[in-house]
Parts: C-alpha cells; structure tokens; sequence
C-alpha cells in the first residue's frame, strides 16, 4: 500500500503555562534548566514599561544571576543578534529568556543558534539548517500578536540586502512560553490594533494553507472568532483585564495554527515591505490583508466560506461573489474600527519600488504554502492595489 506523504501533518509546540501571572514561573523554568546565569533579551521599550527588572528581581531571589540585553529595534537586525551572541558568550550564561514582542523573542532565537554554531546568523536562512541544539530558551510575550513564542519561525532583518530573512525550524520552538495577558497591559490602543491584526492574518493565512489540516484548523476558527468579537472592545478600553486575555488566547491560538501550517502571501509581501522600509509587521500585513483575500478567494472558496462564518457573517444561502464580499468588508470594517486604515503610499511606498518588493516577496518561504500560486506580476498587482 502506497502512502501519500503530502497529506501528512506533524505538528509542534513548546510547554505553555496561559494565564495572568504565568510570567513569575520564569525561575522556577529556569530552574529546572539548571540555569547559573540567564541572558535576558528584551528592548527598551518594554524595560520601560517596567517588565524587565521585574523578571531580573524574581531569577535574582531565586539565586540566579542574569545579564540583561536590550539592544534590539523592532524589526530586529542581523548585528542585533551578532551582538547578543557575543555577550551570552562572554558573560558565560547557559539559559536564555525573553520578555518582549516578536522582536526581541526572534533575536533572542537567533542569539541561541549563533551561540551554538560559532556562525553568522545569515547562514541558517531557510528551512531546517540548524544542526546544533540551541540553550534552553524561555519567552514571554508582551504583544498578542506575533506568538513567536510558539512558533517554528525567527525573522531577522539584514539591512544589507534590505531584507527580512526567516528561520523555519522546530529548533526555534523555545521550551518554554509563558503566556502571561498582564503584560499586555502597557501596549497601547495602536500597538493593541497593529498586534492583533497581525494575529487574525495568522489565523487566516494558516487556514487557507496549502499545508492545512485537522491539527491546526481548529486553533485557526478560534483565533479568528476571538479576533473578531474581541480586538474592536479592547482597543476601545485597553486596561479590560479579560479583554487583554481574549486576545492573547486568539494570538496562541494563531500561534499554533501558523506554525504548524505555514503562512501564505500576506506575510510573504509584508516580509519584503518590511525588510525594505523597516515598518511595524503588524501595520503591513493590515495594509494588505483584503488585497490577498480577494486574490486568493477563488482558489480556497470552501475554506474562505469557513472563514466568514467565524467572523459572524451568516452565509447560509449566499452565493460565493456575496461571500467574498462580505468577507472583504467586514475585514476592512474591523481594521477601520482599530485605527489601521492607511495605505501603503502613506507608509512611504511608492511605485518604483513595487518591482523590488514583488521580487523579495517571491523569495520568501511563505509564499509555496499561498493557496493560490503567484507569479511576479501577481505580486506586483497586489502591491498596487495596496498603494
Ligand atoms: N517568529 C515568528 O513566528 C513571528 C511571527 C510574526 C511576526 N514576527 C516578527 O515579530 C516582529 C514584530 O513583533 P511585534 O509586533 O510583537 O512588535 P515588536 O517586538 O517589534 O515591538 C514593537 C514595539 O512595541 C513595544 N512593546 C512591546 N510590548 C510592549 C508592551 N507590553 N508594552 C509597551 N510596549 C511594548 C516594543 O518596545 C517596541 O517598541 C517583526 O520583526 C515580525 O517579523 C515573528
Ligand atoms: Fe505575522
């Protein structure tokens, strides 16, 4: 009997503690590492925010030593992550934990395959080419967004080639998540908004996968459904402790589902925007989602019905152009609500880099999982209308 390996699905995840207060486990994880002395990589804005000395003074009472890195930008870059590494080795630490959005925990997965090879970071672009086993890694996220938490992605950006490069592995799935919404608590109502439609593209994307299936289907229709009922409240009152665990559940829940299913060309066009014009990742994929919705409907229609239905939109006996449309306005009606209504042109983009960009976006791993196959003036066609 032959077997069909491309309907095969694995799927992967770190140990998760959900829950407000999750965060105060960090010694206790580290702990149970072994840990002597933990590098802690985070950014200033969330040291300012008051998180990191927080989590210094907890591995301290617990006798641990730690040196803390905050030298990470958003989007973070390759020097970023050449510079943590050194510093992990020199201050001889042997566990790493972040406390951060995507940026510092991408950087924080970079550091550990930099400190284990002895290599630059540019060389574990792609899938599976980390061979070495990285330090044990805990992270706790600050945004409900990116969930590189649970993810099998690390994105680093090489200003270089003006690039956003990605990491795909089961080897950056840290060991650890701690996903704790109190943290959450000190975004504001924009980084709210960018954060959490960064999440529902997650959901979206994993669920009109070509690499799809049972195992993250159902973490996609609930991330979405969360999304929906609960993004417009929270950014309307940003201190609703419930509110805020809603939305960090619907990240997770993304989280897994993304991970373990891939993404598609939101994340492949916002990728190169990104890497281009250094813009918040959560912003580009907003700018761009019902662009790729309309171009990819007609090749996942069944899929993209599904994704209706748990936006609230009741499709019973609705014709598939009524769904598309309703879809597309619901979508530009929830980003409207949260305050994400520019256009690319607003961010800086202009025509002449579009060839640029469309060329980077086809690089980009993200794309062979798209549900609809894209060629160069595809890409190109969706960034106009985008513009
Ligand atoms: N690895 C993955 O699976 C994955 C998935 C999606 C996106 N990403 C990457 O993640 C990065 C974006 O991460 P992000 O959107 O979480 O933002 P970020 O980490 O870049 O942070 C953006 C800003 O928000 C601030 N901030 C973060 N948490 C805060 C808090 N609780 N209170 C106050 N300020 C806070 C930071 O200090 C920073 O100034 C991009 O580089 C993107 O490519 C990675
Ligand atoms: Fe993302």
């Amino acid at each position: 009997m032959s077997h069909d390996i491309s309907s095969l699905r694995k799927f992967v995840s770190p140990e998760i503690v959900f829950g407000a207060g999750s965060r105060k486990s960090v010694a206790n994880f580290a702990s149970n590492f072994g840990a002597r002395h933990v590098f802690l990589v985070s950014d200033p804005g969330v040291a300012a925010a008051g998180w990191v000395d927080e989590i210094v003074t907890l591995l301290t009472d617990a006798g641990i030593r730690s040196t803390v890195y905050t030298g990470v930008s958003p989007n973070p870059k390759v020097d970023e992550v050449m510079t943590g590494a050194e510093l992990y080795k020199s201050s001889e630490c042997d566990v790493i934990v972040a406390i951060g959005g995507g940026s510092p925990m991408d950087c924080a997965k970079g550091i550990g395959i930099v400190a284990t090879h002895g290599r630059s970071i540019l060389e574990f672009e792609g899938v599976d080419t980390i061979t070495n086993p990285s330090p044990p890694l805990i992270l706790i996220p600050t945004t409900a967004g990116t969930s590189a938490d649970v993810s099998q992605f690390a994105i680093i950006s090489d200003p270089n080639r003006r690039f956003k490069f990605s990491i795909i592995s089961k080897a950056v799935v840290p060991d650890v998540s701690l996903i704790d919404p109190e943290v959450t608590e000190t975004m504001d109502a924009y980084l709210t908004a960018c954060t959490g439609v960064d999440a529902l593209v997650h959901a979206i994307e994993a669920y009109v996968s070509t690499g799809s299936g049972p195992l993250t289907d159902t973490h996609a229709l609930e991330a979405i459904r969360l999304i929906n009922r609960n993004l417009e409240p929270l950014v309307d009152n940003t201190a609703d402790p419930y509110l805020r665990e809603q939305i960090m559940l619907a990240s997770m829940q993304a989280g897994l589902a993304f991970s373990n299913a891939i993404l598609g060309a939101v994340h492949a066009m916002s990728h190169s925007l990104g890497g281009f014009l250094d813009l918040p990742h959560g912003l580009c994929n907003a700018l761009l989602l019902e662009h790729v919705v309309a171009y990819n409907f007609q090749s996942a229609e069944d899929r993209f019905r599904r994704v209706a239905e748990a936006m609230d939109i009741d499709t019973r006996g609705m014709a598939k152009p009524e769904i598309k449309k309703r879809l597309m306005n619901r979508i530009v009606e929830l980003k409207r609500r949260v305050g994400l209504e520019a256009r690319l042109a607003q961010l800086g983009v202009s025509v002449s880099d579009i060839p640029h960009l469309s060329g980077f976006a086809l690089q980009d791993p993200c794309i062979l999982t798209n549900p609809r196959k894209s060629s160069l003036r595809d890409v190109q066609v969706v960034y106009e209308e985008a513009l």
